[in-house]
């Protein structure tokens, strides 16, 4: 089906949704019915959650979970995470529980810093232009001060800004290449808006500086942007215990243990196919307690995987080593987080994730959120090093397969019993839920 609609935007969303359906679906009402039912009950909340985005017609829910027993830095925390994917939840918990008992997580922040770029397009004096640059660089400094003016009270504000040539790249091509620290706040509007005053800036005085021909005085901006790519917002996550001490009763000593997880991890460190995967395992951490505390999962994601490709490969995040007896397991991940802005005030979800989390700062909550991915990643490692992953995944996934079948509550009763015994696939319980109604349908 190919329909276009102009104007769609200045529809009530009663009429957007009834034009939705109506084109879109043979029974409209169902589909009605469904969009509806996941409408707030309550006005106010359903307003404030449809004024999050535009053309909302609908809210998407996801599980809302938590994952108890976290040691961090001598604090035991209960970390919420907002996922759809089984298994995820339960293995967070898992290693949690393990790294309790073992001296739990240690976690540093190394830097804070942020980044946005300022492009621009100039065909002239490259010396002529770095004069101008040293000469206006107080104007743009003082011009962004009604940004600036709140977060230099709180200690942040604009860090640096330099002129960088990036003609070897793109003929023309420069940038104003800015440092800036957002303290609580991610930080996206701040730098942009501060961006977008240095370019006005820029442009203008560029009129005036006598030095510049007629021709050079035409600056080009291109686009005044943060960059999401933060390798100076960096937070370290760790683990570590004695060798023996890794033993838990899976049939494994602590020194196989070690020696099989290690080689997992060698093998994402120079294994692309095997990064993406291993890398994804800790994203199952990371974006679900980013999503819980109303943080930018796309920005963290691009940021994480430039990261994870800085060495010019794509490569593990994690590493691990075995050194005087004594094993440790780490990380050091980009991460820049807000607990103030963006819907961190507002989504009554997001307010009680951050309860939870006892208020934590930007700072603490890059902690929390490094461990976990690394607890996820362990948790992973651990499972696919010693029983395999579908074991304890599929252990998980099998209430989605028996909700596909329309499973019963008893039905689900039963097939849990069941498969707490036998191998869980969707063929496995396909094939069980129809034996138990073939059976059931004979007794009736
Ligand atoms: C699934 C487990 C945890 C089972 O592990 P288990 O040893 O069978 O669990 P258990 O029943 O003995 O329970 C031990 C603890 O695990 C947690 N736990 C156990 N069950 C639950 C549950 N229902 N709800 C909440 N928490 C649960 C909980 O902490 C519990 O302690 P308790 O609460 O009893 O004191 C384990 O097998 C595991 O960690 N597996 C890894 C699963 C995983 O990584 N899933 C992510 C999806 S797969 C993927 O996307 C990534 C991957 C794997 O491809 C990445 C990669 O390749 O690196
Ligand atoms: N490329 C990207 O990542 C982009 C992301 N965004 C979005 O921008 C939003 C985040 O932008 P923000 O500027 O962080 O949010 P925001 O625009 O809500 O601003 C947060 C403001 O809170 C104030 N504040 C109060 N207490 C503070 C404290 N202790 N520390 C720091 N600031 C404090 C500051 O004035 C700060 O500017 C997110 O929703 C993100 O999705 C927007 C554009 C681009």
């Amino acid at each position: 089906m190919s329909v276009s609609i102009s104007g769609f935007s200045k529809l009530s969303k009663s009429e957007k949704m009834d034009w939705l359906t109506k084109t879109y679906f043979s029974n409209s009402k169902k589909a009605l019915r469904v969009l509806r039912q996941y409408w707030n009950q309550d006005d106010k909340l359903q307003q404030l959650h449809d004024e999050f985005i535009e053309n909302t017609i609908s809210n998407f829910y996801l599980p809302f979970g938590v994952a108890p027993n976290f040691l961090i830095n001598g604090k035991i925390h209960t970390i919420p995470m907002a996922i759809e994917e089984s298994s995820v939840v339960a293995a967070a918990s898992n290693a949690a529980k393990f790294w309790l008992k073992r001296g739990g997580f240690k976690t540093q922040v190394l830097s804070t810093t942020k980044i946005g770029q300022v492009h621009f397009m100039y065909h002239g004096s490259r010396k002529t232009l770095q004069k101008f640059f040293d000469v206006v660089k107080p104007q743009l400094l003082q011009d962004a001060k009604p940004i600036t003016k709140n977060m230099e009270q709180r200690g942040g504000g604009i860090t640096s800004i330099e002129l960088r040539d990036k003609t070897a790249d793109i003929a023309g091509y420069y940038q104003l290449h800015a440092a800036f620290e957002t303290l609580d706040a991610m930080g996206a509007n701040f730098i942009n808006s501060c961006l977008e005053q240095f370019a006005k800036t820029f442009q203008k005085e560029a009129q005036h500086f006598s030095d510049f021909s007629e021709a050079e005085k035409n600056i080009q901006i291109v686009m005044s942007i943060l960059s999401n790519y933060v390798p100076d917002c960096l937070v370290r996550a760790e683990v570590s215990c004695k060798v023996e001490d890794l033993n838990d009763n899976k049939n494994i000593s602590g020194e196989e243990f070690a020696a099989k997880f290690i080689q997992a991890v060698n093998i994402a460190e120079v294994e692309p196919y095997r990064a993406v995967t291993h890398n994804k395992g800790i994203m199952n951490g990371i974006d679900a307690v980013v999503l819980a505390t109303g943080n930018d999962f796309r920005a963290i994601e691009a940021g994480v995987h430039a990261f994870a490709s800085k060495e010019g490969r794509y490569s593990s995040l994690s590493h691990a080593k075995v050194e005087d007896g004594v094993f440790t397991f780490w990380m050091e991940i980009p991460l820049a987080l807000g607990t103030v802005g963006g819907l961190t005030g507002l989504h009554p979800l997001v307010k009680l994730a951050l309860k939870l989390l006892q208020q934590p700062t930007a700072k603490e909550l890059m902690q929390i959120v490094a461990v976990a991915g690394l607890a996820q990643n362990f948790a992973a490692l651990r499972s696919l090093t010693t029983t395999g992953i579908q074991e304890g995944h599929m252990k998980m996934h099998l209430m989605n397969i028996l909700n596909q079948f329309e499973a019963t509550n008893e039905e689900k009763q039963l097939l849990t019993a069941h498969f707490k015994t036998h191998t869980v696939s969707h063929n496995a319980v396909g094939d069980a839920i129809k034996k138990l109604r073939v059976m059931s349908n004979g007794n009736d």
